[in-house]
């Protein structure tokens, strides 16, 4: 294997908190090292002619922020995701699986959350979040509301869509209508979640339904333009990564500029379908503006994983050189990976790692065959550089940590 694998694998040793969370529910210490364990290869199940199965659109259009926090006063700070809803509706799993790589078949053992508990998630981007306890009222007079809404880049609203639904509702919409007041602007992201386990035709009444009961109540009060976008969730497959991807891209003021250069690069190279990963949580932090279906989505994330577990294998951790890890890195070549598949349509996968934090994933077309990979190397060079320009890279060492209030 290139030595530059091992890279990704160095990288992603400090980045996945992958072990499981404490019996209070806390993130592991900094330092630990283990990966998730075993790839989930359903890039087999992929490969075996799965049919491509649509997340059906919100009928709310995105909104995108295009420069600073719009609640943020002096725009430094970190945005702030904020995982609110019912008890037992699944804030803390979604938090756990995505965030520190908990199989999903191991939060039914994670306890309630008793108080707000604050994670800092350093990436491409650096960012807070903060799981609310369901029982919480944040309206209450106790709290200090302008405390928690204040540099908040989004709540995520988790609605239990296999429970009753109907108080959730009412609750989000009286936290909605509050919010309109003081924080116009705060983008509410609400996740009708559980959906596995549901029938198809179940699963759209009921997304249907509650998208239906909170826009009426916003247009009866006369908020119908609210910023309120709606996603079908579960942790047992890859919906909820991809619903966060989108929530994450509404906080990144670049994406404009990220799509460009992807359109572009996708034009000159024949790239199907490019995804720029964030290698550590796997969401995609943009794509080009070509359809998006949650199939490519699934087999971009699960060669992810494979070259992380194949890396883990092989890679080591790379010293640091007089103490410093980012000139340590400068010497290598970035990681890079190519695998071919058998699958009409799809020539193959393209893998570059394009800093320590993010990797361009690429679904190549039939008319960009393997023999001009010096060809799309040379453009995916260029993008790089392009993109060094949009993402200085910073010195963002720092492990994560976790709190609670
Ligand atoms: N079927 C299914 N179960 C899920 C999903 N997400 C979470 N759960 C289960 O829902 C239960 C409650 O999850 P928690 O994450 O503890 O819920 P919470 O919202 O954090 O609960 P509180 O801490 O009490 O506010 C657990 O048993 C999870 O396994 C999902 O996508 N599908």
């Amino acid at each position: 294997m290139d030595s530059s694998h091992r890279r990704l694998s160095a990288h992603s040793q400090r980045s996945h908190p992958d072990e499981p969370l404490s019996e209070h529910g806390e993130a592991p210490q900094a330092g630990s090292s283990r990966l998730k364990p075993g790839a989930q290869l359903t890039l087999m199940r992929y490969l075996q002619d799965l049919p491509d199965a649509d997340v059906p659109p919100s009928p709310v259009p995105p909104r995108y922020h295009t420069g600073r926090l719009p609640n943020s006063k002096a725009g430094d700070g970190k945005p702030r995701l904020l995982l609110m809803g019912q008890r037992r509706s699944g804030k803390s799993s979604i938090s756990s699986v995505v965030f520190h790589k908990l199989p999903p078949s191991e939060t039914l053992y994670i306890e309630t959350t008793t108080r707000i508990k604050k994670e800092s998630m350093h990436s491409f981007m650096d960012f807070q979040v903060w799981d609310f306890p369901g029982h919480l009222d944040y309206f209450d007079p106790a709290f200090d509301v302008d405390n928690i809404f204040e540099e908040i880049g989004a709540l995520i609203w988790v609605i239990d869509a296999q429970d009753e639904y109907l108080e959730a509702i009412m609750r989000l919409n009286m936290t909605i209508l509050n919010l309109q007041n003081s924080y116009p602007n705060i983008n509410v992201e609400v996740f009708v979640h559980k959906v596995d386990g549901l029938s198809e035709d179940y699963k759209s009444d009921t997304f249907r339904d509650i998208i239906q009961r909170v826009q009426d109540e916003l247009s009866d009060n006369g908020y119908e333009n609210a910023p309120v976008s709606f996603y079908q969730t579960s942790i047992y497959d890859h919906s909820i990564f991809e619903a966060f991807s989108k929530v994450i891209q509404k906080l990144i003021p670049q994406l404009p500029t990220l799509e460009a250069l992807l359109n572009s690069l996708c034009s000159t190279c024949h790239i199907e379908k490019a995804y720029l990963f964030d290698i550590m949580s796997k969401i995609y932090i943009a794509t080009d503006t070509s359809p998006t279906d949650i199939g490519s989505y699934e087999i971009c994330s699960d060669y992810i994983d494979v070259v992380i577990d194949v890396s883990e294998i092989y890679g080591w951790d790379r010293p640091a050189e007089n103490g410093h890890s980012e000139i340590a890195e400068t010497g290598n070549n970035d990681a890079e990976s190519l695998i071919t598949m058998e699958r009409k349509g799809n020539n193959y996968l393209y893998l570059r790692e394009i800093n320590k934090y993010l990797a361009l994933i690429c679904l190549m077309g039939d008319d960009s065959p393997a023999e001009k990979k010096a060809v799309i190397d040379y453009n995916v060079g260029v993008f790089q550089a392009a993109l060094k320009q949009v993402f200085p890279r910073a010195e963002r060492d720092v492990p994560q940590t976790t709190s609670e209030e």
